[in-house]
């Protein structure tokens, strides 16, 4: 009785989880509840694409499904709550002639204008078409060079916009670098934000990658100069905050410059984060975001990487001459620009969370800002997959090795002791066995360098979790883990990440492939294809979307045949 009681409730919730999906407004949602229509007829008549990966979402959970289907329709789950278009549906919501958002509500009248710059920007410039096409005026959007067609061959088609739109569509920034093609772009935009008046709306729609795909350098900067002093800041290990610092000291458009180019325009950013934290000038470099250049700053990150010595003179004058730019004036903070963030690591681990209590999981969510070398992360898990699995409870030590990880891997201790407790709980509560959970996490660690191999740090990662593993003793059905990047592509590879069982090392072993050789070269893709024919590699293709990582580690209960 009880149980049917929860499982009504949590049929209800996941009914509202797919109307929201679809955007659908409360008073349908009402209607749609009434008539009495399953969910896959409603999925069908509102959005027919996806309707086959959001029905195989809401199948019950198999209990013949393998540990490993488990773990990667987590992660599939993940990927699929922050796709370019579902993330602006349910963002926006056209009324008639307005649209709200991020609680504003915007008067339509043929007065919208829209420019995008990022790798997931090209899915979501779909959607604000198809939402509100009819009110669109002209668009530019700066996307990765060859995007469109690996598009049209993955079977993405509804995430271009229409051939003979209102977008103008521009690839460039060939391997994530800025290129003469996306200055062209930028130039592009720059325009058609200097043209707008106070009529007018600019949605200005932001990803990933946005960086490299709107350059426009200070004069007298040359692209091939600015391109050097980032590249070279990049090779000696600068985080990515400090990059975009940078950047936007040497850049026209970024760190708010678009949204002045767009004064008098009403500007709203939809922003889609790549970033830990999401820390609006940090993502693309904040073109719509006020910001304010320090010299002092500048130089000393410079200095920090020992590069001060080799920058140009043009960019030692720029850097010099804005004694304090502050690139969006007064009027900005009379409310003319807006930026949302629309969807982020943290949106991506809440719906595996769902999906992982619907597989039978208790989830356990660390953090959506884990960060740090490969090596310490590897660590972290190692460890906490004691407070899970250890027969008896673990040694006062091991806690204090999580905590002292923390700031390492850029988790809280307030996050560690959570999981810790949470993961001695369900260990307390199977006595002795283990118990179904679901450990999540996500961000962006960092691996060094020091091979010529062929990897990438999600399947780095899991090869150390095999190794950290190694010694331990684990149940043979035991925990599994998964790092993936959610853009589909970790590293220079076509793999996004790997899986890895507690079996791992003795699987290598067998086959003769010795794990330490791999690591010390970086070389983790060639280790995972040759091993078992590449069947723990995670391949799903390009995501079109991008918010960092993800890591799913799952213990199974030892109870019942559910695990
Ligand atoms: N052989 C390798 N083994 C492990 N990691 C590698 C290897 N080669 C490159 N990397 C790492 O891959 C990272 C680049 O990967 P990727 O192209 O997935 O970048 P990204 O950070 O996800 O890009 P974006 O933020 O634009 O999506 C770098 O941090 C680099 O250190
Ligand atoms: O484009 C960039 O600057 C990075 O992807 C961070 O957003």
């Amino acid at each position: 009785m009880c149980k049917c009681f929860f499982k009504k409730i949590f049929v209800c919730v996941e009914h509202d989880f797919i109307f929201t999906d679809l955007n659908i407004s409360p008073p349908w949602r009402l209607l749609l509840r009434l008539s009495g229509l399953s969910m896959a007829r409603v999925l069908s008549l509102f959005r027919p694409q996806p309707v086959l990966a959001l029905v195989s979402r809401f199948k019950p959970a198999s209990c013949n499904m393998s540990m490993d289907a488990r773990v990667r329709e987590v992660f599939t789950a993940a990927v699929e709550a922050v796709q370019p278009d579902a993330v602006v549906r349910q963002s926006v919501e056209r009324k008639d002639d307005s649209v709200a958002i991020g609680g504003r509500r915007f008067t339509l009248k043929h007065n919208l204008h829209l420019v995008g710059f990022g790798k997931a920007v090209l899915g979501m410039a779909a959607e604000v078409e198809r939402m509100m096409g009819d009110h669109l005026v002209d668009g530019v959007i700066s996307v990765p060079h060859g995007i469109q067609q690996t598009m049209r061959q993955h079977g993405k088609s509804h995430l271009l916009p229409k051939e003979n739109g209102q977008i103008e569509v521009m690839e460039g920034a060939k391997h994530n670098l800025p290129d003469e093609d996306a200055l062209r772009a930028a130039e592009k935009i720059k325009q058609l934000a200097k043209r707008l008046t106070e009529k007018d709306l600019l949605l200005v729609l932001i990803s990933g990658g946005g960086s490299a795909l709107l350059p426009a350098p200070l004069p007298p900067v040359s692209l091939q100069e600015k391109l050097d002093v980032t590249r070279r800041l990049a090779a000696a290990g600068a985080t990515i905050q400090e990059l975009n610092t940078v950047r936007r000291a040497l850049s026209v458009l970024k760190g708010g410059g678009l949204a002045k180019y767009a004064h008098p325009a009403q500007v709203v950013a939809l922003i889609l984060s790549d970033v830990i934290g999401d820390p609006l000038d940090s993502i693309a470099s904040g073109p719509t975001v006020r910001s304010e250049v320090w010299p002092e700053e500048i130089l000393s990150i410079l200095e920090r990487y020992k590069l001060l010595h080799c920058i140009p003179t043009s960019v030692k004058d720029v850097i010099q001459r804005q004694s304090r730019k502050d690139n969006v004036d007064e009027s900005d903070t009379a409310g003319h620009v807006q930026n949302v963030v629309i969807g982020s690591n943290s949106t991506a681990l809440e719906r595996a969370r769902f999906h992982a209590r619907e597989l039978g999981f208790h989830p356990v969510v660390l953090s959506p800002g884990v960060c740090g070398d490969v090596r310490s992360v590897s660590k972290l898990y190692g460890l906490l997959t004691l407070f899970a699995c250890s027969p008896v409870e673990p040694p006062a030590e091991v806690a204090a090795e999580v905590l002292a990880l923390g700031p390492e891997v850029g988790v809280a201790s307030w996050d560690l002791c959570r999981t810790m407790r949470e993961l001695g709980e369900r260990r307390r509560a199977a006595a002795g066995g283990l118990a179904a959970t679901c450990l999540l996490a996500g961000g962006e660690p960092t691996v060094e360098l020091t091979g010529k191999g062929r990897g990438g740090r999600n399947q780095e990662l899991a090869l150390r979790v095999g190794l950290e593993w190694r010694g331990l003793e684990l149940p043979p059905n035991g925990p599994i883990f998964l790092s993936g990047g959610t853009d589909g592509q970790d590293g220079p590879t076509e793999a996004a990440g790997a899986v890895t069982d507690a079996g791992l090392y003795a699987e290598a072993q067998a086959q003769g492939l010795d794990i330490e050789k791999f690591l010390i070269n970086n070389d983790s893709y060639t280790f995972f294809s040759s091993l078992s024919s590449g069947k723990h590699l995670l391949v799903p293709g390009l995501t079109c979307t991008n918010v960092m990582d993800v890591h799913v580690l799952l213990f199974p209960s030892t109870f019942s045949n559910k695990g």
